[in-house]
């Protein structure tokens, strides 16, 4: 476990991700006009994606985004304008738009627009990072470029680990860890579970780091390390396609946020389908409140998350969703671990 005098890391990541909200703050104003369209009155999600001309994701990510910055609310299924928000409608005396639109014609900006309005940036030739899907590039299957996005992860995956794996079930049995990278996760949780084996599973040059910071702890003198090597199986695949082997517990760590809401569910049943009677899916991620209008830290995060890759992040409600679609149960707790992330599960019912 982490020791008290080591601080949640949650500020470095927050300001970190800041920048991804003012350009949602900047686009909403100067470029999309959200406030002036919706000057005469609340409208749904639907109707306003539609004036601004918005698919399912940007809207998923800018609406909530700008609950959370209490300048739009979110009340009976429409968004309205709050009083603060009131300041930047065009025809209201005095307004910011004029001094928010100071920094309308910022690079970050201005891609931000195109990434909205195109749901994603105009060229992926070279692929998107953190996601291999199909037969494109993807940098996940390039040495170079998969070693340093995996390292990239490195540390927030050391720092929070230990956490996950304190709070996942402890029993004897066999871990998943799809889309593992790193494996942090998978060796912090058969640290506490010394009769249990792992899989990790992901692209053959991602597992290719995971196996050296294997080797790095292995050697250390952790207790218990030396016996991980014989537990843990490397396993290079696709997880779209990829027949998944059979576990008791599945984790799926900062992976559906990486993609979109029907691979997500597509996910969900592959994962629920791999799992023994009895076994339980793990989801370790930030998680948007179901109300969908904050946390904003993860509505930043989520910003983040949308210029980057191919998902969002996602409620707990939505999730849940998937899980009970896939024929799970999904169980009721909320598990906070730290950097503004958080575990759900669910089970899979016993025969
Ligand atoms: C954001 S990282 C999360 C890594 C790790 N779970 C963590 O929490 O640090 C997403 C991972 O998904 C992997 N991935 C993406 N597409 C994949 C696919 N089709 N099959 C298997 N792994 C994939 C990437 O290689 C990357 O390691």
């Amino acid at each position: 476990m982490l020791n008290d005098h080591q601080p949640d890391l949650a500020p470095i990541t927050r300001h970190l991700r800041a920048m991804f909200g003012s350009r949602l703050l900047i686009a909403a104003v100067n470029h999309l006009h959200v406030f002036d369209h919706l000057s005469d009155g609340p409208l749904s999600i639907t109707q306003l994606s539609e004036r601004i001309q918005l698919q399912e994701r940007p809207a998923m990510v800018l609406f909530p985004a700008l609950c959370a910055m209490d300048l739009l609310s979110y009340t009976d299924g429409l968004l309205a304008i709050t009083d603060l928000g009131r300041y930047l409608v065009q025809a209201q005396t005095p307004n910011l738009t004029g001094y928010v639109g100071l920094e309308k014609d910022d690079a970050g900006v201005i891609e931000m627009v195109n990434r909205l309005k195109n749901d994603g940036p105009l060229d992926a030739s070279q692929g998107i990072s953190f996601v291999k899907e199909g037969e494109g590039p993807s940098p996940m299957d390039d040495l170079e470029l998969a070693r340093s996005l995996t390292l990239g992860l490195s540390g927030r995956a050391r720092r929070l680990s230990p956490i996950v794996a304190a709070n996942l079930s402890r029993r004897e049995g066999h871990l998943l860890d799809v889309a593992g990278g790193t494996g942090f996760y998978t060796y912090e949780w058969l640290l506490k579970n010394p009769s249990s084996t792992a899989t990790i599973l992901d692209r053959p040059a991602v597992l290719s780091v995971a196996a050296e910071l294997l080797d790095e702890l292995v050697k250390s003198d952790r207790a218990g390390a030396a016996t991980l090597r014989d537990r843990v199986t490397f396993l290079p695949g696709d997880m779209l396609t990829d027949a998944l082997p059979q576990t008791d517990l599945l984790l799926a760590a900062s992976l559906f946020h990486d993609w979109p809401t029907p691979t997500c569910q597509m996910l969900a049943n592959r994962f629920a389908a791999s799992l023994r009677p009895g076994g339980e899916l793990w989801v370790h991620d930030a998680f948007l409140n179901d109300t969908l209008d904050g946390p904003l830290a993860v509505t930043d995060y989520s910003a983040q998350l949308f210029w980057g890759t191919k998902g969002r992040a996602y409620s707990r409600a939505e999730y849940r969703r998937w899980f009970v679609e896939a024929g799970l149960e999904p169980t009721t707790e909320n598990i906070p671990t730290q950097m503004d992330y958080g575990l759900i599960w669910a089970r899979k019912p016993a025969l």
